[in-house]
């Protein structure tokens, strides 16, 4: 049965070609399946009860998972049992503080990821086993490698170094996924090339792996998802060599597989929250790769849609395709990939001009089935990074009709026509052709769209059965909680 579990919830193939962690794959089911997926020793059996976040009762003496996804505009958190039901969920906008005229985003992140936790309803913490983690790719934190402070303010995932790109396209392979402004390693080089004095005490960390650290105080740790546009190759399980041989590769964190166990959570959280002794935290993945997994696409052609604050596509291929001319990059699967990238139109975009309630009862009103004639490119603010790659591209979102219906009509068909544009452009450059779409994020609720879309794409689309990034961190966490390898 737990095969079957295993198969069916979670991606077995999110353990890529690497036959140490397939063993350990292995193990971990052969272990849970010995224990019939009891609990632990140590850990406590709990009567069926119901609290806050969203709770149900449960009858439990099955082991928890906890996955948190910090997004662009808020964060979340899903709390599974081993059959990937949830148990608890719930979310947080960020709180925002300024410092220096920038966001503090290193405080509000921090404030968040503790109010998370708080929202966990308290009876159900005993039973959490494993914890991870999903933030947005390519943020970047430079941080003290012993007190974790950061060294510079984080560069948010849309944030480009185009200072740095002519030294990075000058050691990568041509079209790189790194030969991005917005990649980690042109934010990378522009700071080692800053007035930076203390690099001997740096390491890089992105958002999701800092926030780990945060739980389990083991500094350095990243996964190859977050990894991948620092340059590092999954393919080879790897930091190239062209990477290694550069100065600033001494701060590149450690890399490991998504959802591989790092260390029990920190004693002293574990005792201020109530989580149990053997609660184990496992590293993380980016927000759009917890998309994909939490749609649960296994076949290659299947794709997900990630209509956040963003538009980020996921196709499953059995191809790789590298190509920054496009913004499009491949992250590892076992022996397949998921190609795609991310575009700055989406969500944010709708949400600066509708609020959620204007969108859904406007959208009520549109007609699907008939093309709108504007003709936009919704972005908030210069710069676009799929499927053109165009730091100096602007917002076209003019002219606008009187009629509200028209304008978000027009709106939610011009990133319809941007998310085929980005299926038709990965299948040209040597994917496996799309052939069934599930959306997630905020913009999967809405139903016209989804319509829209398919008219658009040409393909059928779905609202996946699991809409939340949050839903696949927890999943990666129910995969690595074997606290035996730590
Ligand atoms: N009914 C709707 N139709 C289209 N988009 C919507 C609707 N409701 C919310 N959204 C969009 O969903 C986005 C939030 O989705 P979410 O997945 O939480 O984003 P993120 O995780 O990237 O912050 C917002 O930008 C909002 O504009
Ligand atoms: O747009 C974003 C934030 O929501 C990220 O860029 C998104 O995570 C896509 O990056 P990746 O494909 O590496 O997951």
């Amino acid at each position: 049965m737990l095969a079957s579990i295993s198969s069916s919830i979670l991606h077995p193939s999110i353990i890529p070609g690497n036959c140490v962690a397939r063993r350990k794959w292995s193990m971990w089911q052969a272990e849970l399946r010995g224990s019939g997926g009891k609990l632990r020793p140590g850990a406590t059996t709990m009567v069926a009860g119901s609290g806050g976040g969203g709770s149900v009762g449960i009858e439990a003496v099955e082991r928890l998972y906890l996955g948190m996804d910090f997004g662009t505009s808020g964060a979340r958190f899903a709390l599974i049992d081993k059959q990937g039901a949830i148990q608890a969920e719930g979310k947080r906008e960020y709180p925002l503080y300024m410092s220096n005229e920038h966001v503090d985003w290193v405080r509000s992140w921090k404030e968040t990821l503790f109010s998370l936790l708080e929202d966990v309803p308290v009876h159900l913490r005993p039973l959490i086993g494993s914890i991870s983690v999903d933030g947005t790719s390519a943020t970047t934190m430079i941080v003290d490698s012993v007190t974790g402070e950061p060294l510079w303010r984080p560069l948010l995932y849309n944030e480009g170094c185009p200072d740095a790109l002519p030294m990075v396209k000058s050691v990568a392979p041509p079209n790189h996924t790194v030969c991005s402004a917005s990649s980690t390693l042109c934010k990378l080089v522009s700071w080692w090339n800053s007035d930076a004095s203390n690099k001997s005490a740096a390491i890089l960390l992105h958002q999701a792996d800092w926030l780990l650290w945060l739980l389990h105080g083991k500094i350095g740790i990243s996964d190859y998802n977050n990894a991948l546009k620092v340059g590092y190759d999954p393919e080879i399980d790897s930091y190239p060599p062209w990477l290694l041989s550069q100065p600033y590769a001494q701060i590149l964190p450690s890399v490991k597989a998504p959802g591989t166990p790092i260390d029990y959570l920190s004693e002293g959280i574990r005792t201020q929250y109530g989580f149990p002794q053997d609660c184990v935290v496992c590293t993380g993945t980016t927000d759009s790769i917890a998309a994909f997994l939490a749609a649960r696409a296994t076949k290659p052609g299947e794709a997900v849609t990630s209509l956040g604050s963003t538009l980020a596509i996921k196709l499953l291929s059995t191809i790789r395709v590298e190509d920054a001319r496009f913004g499009v990059y491949s992250h590892r699967l076992d022996d397949k990939w998921l190609v795609g990238g991310a575009s700055n139109t989406g969500g944010a975009v709708l949400r600066q001009i509708f609020t959620d309630k204007q969108l859904a009862e406007l959208s009520e009103q549109i007609n699907p089935a008939q093309p709108s004639p504007l003709d936009y490119y919704p972005l908030q603010s210069v710069g676009e990074r799929f499927p053109v790659a165009d730091p100096k591209m602007a917002p076209r979102l003019h002219p606008r009709p009187d009629d509200n219906v028209q304008y978000l009509h027009g709106i939610l068909e011009s990133i319809a026509r941007i998310e085929a544009k980005a299926y038709n452009l990965l299948q040209e450059l040597g994917s496996t052709p799309v052939q069934q779409v599930f959306t997630a994020g905020g913009g999967s609720k809405n139903e016209t769209w989804i319509k829209i879309r398919e008219r658009v794409l040409g393909l059928p689309v779905r609202r996946a059965a699991q809409t939340e990034a949050c839903y696949g961190a927890a999943l990666l966490a129910l995969k690595g909680c074997s606290p035996d390898e730590i």
